[in-house]
């Protein structure tokens, strides 16, 4: 699947109890054909009458904590399977909310974000964390020494640029910024535009997984960072290369992620030799 082109494979582990593993998850990324950002495993409830437990797998073999346009891809592909359109989920950040609505546009709950410093977390106490400087040596552009920082679950920094993001080599200083010593955890590393308050333009190297076409938490990151430092309204449109997304910081503190989700082909994976088999195309 792909939500708005932030490359998702759901895999259906329900009723088993296989992991992806590291190894596993490496190999099925070699492949050209299944190259993917993150893998979203569905396992069964981890206690009777509780919701599907999510796991979150980038594509470097790592774990993350959370993934908004992995969450939309799971929500349309229940909602495809079952027939209705709200879902409870479990993920190692906590319980998350999903619905399809009639427009065919899928709606996360993606929690509250958390700032404080050893909540992202941060190797180093700031009691502010709306900007934090970093020492990364000889970079070029002096806006990358000083993103806001917020937690979606997962850790992240929003560089706040105010000339095109695309003029930034974010292929080449995002890995040095995802490994700074200040992100114990690693980072997702943004950079953001804000053409007006209600529209902010974003690109991601998502730790883990590089360069992507989207990412969802990083979108609920810019618009929460942008808010608290009175950049942006607390709902925005977040257009990243992949299309548009829609992110609300809800007066409950939660914030709420929208935008499609797209079914690209079903297979099965044989474990024994890695192979895969399409059953069925788009
Ligand atoms: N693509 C994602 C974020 C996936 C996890 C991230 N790379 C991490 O390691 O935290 C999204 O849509 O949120």
């Amino acid at each position: 699947m792909n939500g708005l082109g932030n490359q998702i494979i759901v895999a259906d582990l329900r009723g088993t109890t296989a992991r992806v593993t590291p190894e596993a998850a490496i190999a099925i990324n070699a492949r050209p054909e299944t190259r993917f950002d993150q893998i979203m495993a569905i396992h069964d409830p981890k206690t009777p009458d509780t919701a599907n437990y999510i796991e979150i797998i980038n594509s470097d073999g790592s774990r993350a904590q959370a993934c908004g346009n992995g969450m939309r891809c799971v929500v349309q592909a229940l909602s495809a399977e079952q027939g209705r359109q709200r879902f409870t989920f479990e993920t190692v950040a906590g319980i998350l909310f999903g619905e399809e609505a009639d427009t065919g546009l899928i709606t996360v709950d993606m929690g509250t974000p958390k700032f404080a410093w050893y909540d992202i977390p941060l190797n180093e106490e700031f009691a502010d964390t709306r900007q934090v400087e970093l020492q990364i040596g000889p970079i070029d552009a002096p806006v990358l020494h000083s993103p806001s920082v917020a937690s979606m679950g997962n850790p992240h920094a929003t560089f706040w640029v105010k000339d095109d993001v695309w003029s930034y080599a974010l292929d080449r200083f995002g890995p040095l910024l995802e490994n700074h010593p200040l992100f114990p955890e690693r980072a997702n590393i943004s950079i953001a535009q804000v053409l007006t308050p209600d529209r902010i333009i974003l690109r991601t190297w998502e730790r883990g997984a590089g360069l992507t076409e989207a990412c969802g938490t990083a979108a609920c990151a810019a618009l929460v960072n942008g808010a608290r430092t009175r950049r942006t309204a607390r709902k925005a449109t977040v257009t990243v290369p992949g299309g548009d997304l829609v992110v609300e910081w809800l007066p409950d503190d939660h914030v709420t992620l929208t935008g499609p989700a797209e079914f690209e082909w079903r297979g099965r994976l044989d474990p024994a030799t890695g192979a895969w088999t399409r059953s069925e195309a788009a």
